[in-house]
């Protein structure tokens, strides 16, 4: 809390992303800072602006309805979350900004921001994904403190947004470098009672959970769309947990086995293997017999939303290939083949499996 006249001024919480997710999450954190004396009520919310078919501006349709109509139909978000299409007005009195957009956009948003935050600010993303730069592989909460020299922490768990916007009961995982004092202000920002939050001391590992459990989600849809049934999905999904447990552990020697237990791990797995988007749209390019691309069914089927599996799974195969690694994950890099048409669908069994 900052400190104003010798008095604690309340935190002030930014919102960077408005898609299925972003909306949801304003809706959560608005709904505990009109009721928490630490937090002021207002949470504004950055809007990468579009116009609708109706002519209107997105951003000028949130303020009016309380809704946002394009990725969050039929939920109200709450007074107190102002839709803002201006970066650094959004950012300018916050000094909580929870980053959730797609992990393609962050780079750049983090560029625009450099300088006009205020002082003593801190972040947590809530974004599922990776960048792979010429020395490595970077995760999205090291860009956003690297490249805006704050504290990032990170939440990921089991959190299909539509289901948490009719508060159904879920779980969530913040993971923290050091500083649990400042993860422990986040979970208070996001605990409800319908959303549960755990904090765990292990950032990579939370974060690579979230990140690769996209690319698996990939291949339990290619399996739905090849009708090949819950045992072969189960075995998918094993496969693929240890994969991700590996391919972390790798990265990061300090990952923790026991993550893979929070929400973030096998929790998220099965839920986004069940009921994701990622899943979603690889049934329907496995049923077209991997005719249609990926890019064309996201943009027919999520009218907007994105997909993050497969380029997540570009940017994992750039790792694997970098370091000659691809034999000891047949299925991270099974999956990249197949979306981009090297390999048939019926691939994702074909491997020999460990
Ligand atoms: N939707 C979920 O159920 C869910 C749950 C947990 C985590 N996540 C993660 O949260 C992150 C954000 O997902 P989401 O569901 O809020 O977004 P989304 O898939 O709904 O993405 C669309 C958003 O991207 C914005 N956008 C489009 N082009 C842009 C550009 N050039 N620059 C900046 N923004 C642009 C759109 O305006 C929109 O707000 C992802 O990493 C996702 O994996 C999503
Ligand atoms: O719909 P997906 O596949 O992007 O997954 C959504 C969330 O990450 C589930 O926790």
């Amino acid at each position: 809390m900052m400190m104003m006249n010798g008095h604690a001024d309340k935190h002030r919480v930014a919102v960077i992303g408005s898609g299925n997710w972003g909306s949801v999450a304003s809706r959560l954190i608005a709904s505990n800072t009109a009721k928490l004396p630490d937090f002021h009520d207002e949470v504004r919310m950055w809007v990468f602006e579009e116009t609708l078919p109706t002519g209107e501006k997105l951003s000028e349709s949130i303020n009016q309805a309380h809704e946002n109509c394009k990725y969050l139909p039929g939920i109200k978000l709450g007074t107190n979350v102002i839709a803002d299409p201006d970066l650094e007005s959004t950012v300018k009195d916050a000094d909580m900004l929870v980053f959730v957009t797609p992990h393609q956009f962050v780079e750049g948003i983090c560029k625009k921001l450099v300088g006009k935050l205020r002082p003593g600010a801190e972040a947590i993303s809530l974004i599922k994904g990776m960048e792979v730069k010429m020395e490595g592989p970077c995760m999205i909460s090291k860009l956003i403190k690297d490249t805006l020299g704050i504290n990032c922490c990170v939440l990921m768990g089991a959190n299909i947004a539509n289901e948490i916007a009719v508060e159904k009961f879920s779980e969530a995982t913040i993971g923290y470098r050091e500083d649990k004092q400042a993860a422990n202000r986040w979970a208070k920002l996001f605990t409800t009672s319908y959303f549960l939050v755990a904090v765990v001391e292990d950032i990579e590992g939370v974060e690579l959970c979230g990140t690769l459990k996209n690319v698996v989600a990939i291949a339990a849809g290619l399996v739905d769309g090849l009708d090949m049934g819950n045992n072969t999905k189960a075995a998918i999904m094993r496969i693929g947990l240890r994969e991700m447990r590996a391919f972390s552990k790798l990265l990061f020697p300090s990952v923790r086995d026991n993550t893979f237990f929070e929400s973030c791990g096998v929790a998220d797995l099965i839920t986004t293997c069940l009921g994701g988007r990622n899943r979603r749209v690889a049934e329907a390019f496995a049923r077209n017999g991997g005719k249609r691309s990926f890019d064309e069914l996201e943009a027919e089927m999520l009218h907007g939303q994105k997909l993050q599996g497969v380029s997540t799974a570009r940017e994992v195969y750039e790792v694997l290939t970098h370091h000659g690694w691809q034999e000891l994950f047949p299925l991270l890099s099974t999956v990249h083949e197949i979306c981009i048409g090297q390999l048939p669908p019926t691939s994702i069994v074909e491997y020999r499996l460990r």
